[in-house]
């Protein structure tokens, strides 16, 4: 796993735009390797900003390309469907320009399954079944939360540390929703790329914790790594990581 590539801009607007493209770009080049894209999006701040640019960007994709992209969740919030605390309410944009309604792989609800538990064996079982229990993810989407989570993998929780799994229940979730189901690291650390997107000052010091030493324990997302690994930031979330002016730099 290569170190991360860092790439600053003025705005989380603008990290997203630059994610989105590279994100489109990832999708084509895997339909045309491979005949199918899998991207798994994430919720948060980070997943706002990117819904609306990455739907521009597909939507000049052709038509074989839009219907070949598979959506799934990093994480996923345990509640009813159409409560507004879901993160796959994020993919209606990129249907609405052609991804298959049948490609996105949401969680069951509470409304159909009786709990927990069973949301996440049948997720477990959807990944299985398109041979993602072992085969790369070609794209992980995530955010970051301000103590250093991504997906629902917290600072101190045992799900952080699941092995031999793709998906884990999350209880007593530190943020509610307190029940959510994750992908683990070990997806993560499968995916051909990992994209991490955040912005804000709020998120600067969980940034610079990240990009320092690996510890799952105190900053689960300094293991967020996939064989590349892409950190999209705003000039105020790099704030802590020095003299960084808008630009790339490996
Ligand atoms: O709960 C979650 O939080 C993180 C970060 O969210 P933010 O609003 O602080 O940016 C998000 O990436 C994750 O998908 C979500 O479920």
């Amino acid at each position: 796993m290569a170190r991360p590539t860092l790439q600053v801009s003025d705005s989380l607007s603008q990290a997203a735009a630059s994610a989105a493209a590279d994100t489109v770009r990832t999708l084509a080049e895997a339909v045309a390797a491979r005949g199918t894209a899998h991207l798994a999006l994430t919720g948060g701040s980070g997943g706002v900003a990117l819904a609306d640019h990455l739907a521009q960007e597909l939507a000049r994709e052709p038509t074989q390309v839009r219907e070949a992209v598979h959506l799934w969740f990093g994480d996923e919030r345990f509640v009813p469907v159409s409560d507004p605390e879901r993160n796959d309410l994020l993919a209606a944009p990129l249907v609405r320009v052609g991804v298959p309604d049948s490609h996105v792989h949401h969680l069951p609800g509470p409304e159909t399954v009786s709990s927990l538990d069973s949301a996440t064996d049948l997720l477990t079982q959807d990944l299985r079944a398109h041979h993602l229990d072992y085969e790369p993810f070609d794209l992980i989407h995530l955010g970051l939360g301000p103590d250093a989570h991504v997906c629902s993998l917290f600072p101190g929780h045992p799900a952080a540390l699941t092995t031999g799994r793709s998906a884990v229940a999350v209880r007593e979730s530190p943020k509610p929703p307190p029940q959510r189901c994750s992908l683990t690291f070990e997806v993560l650390h499968r995916a051909r790329h990992v994209m991490v997107v955040a912005g804000g000052q709020g998120k600067a010091e969980a940034v610079t914790r990240s990009l320092g030493a690996i510890d799952v324990v105190t900053a689960p997302a300094s293991c967020a790594r996939g064989k590349r690994t892409t950190w999209y930031l705003d000039v105020q979330a790099a704030s802590g990581l020095g003299d960084i002016q808008p630009t790339t730099r490996a």
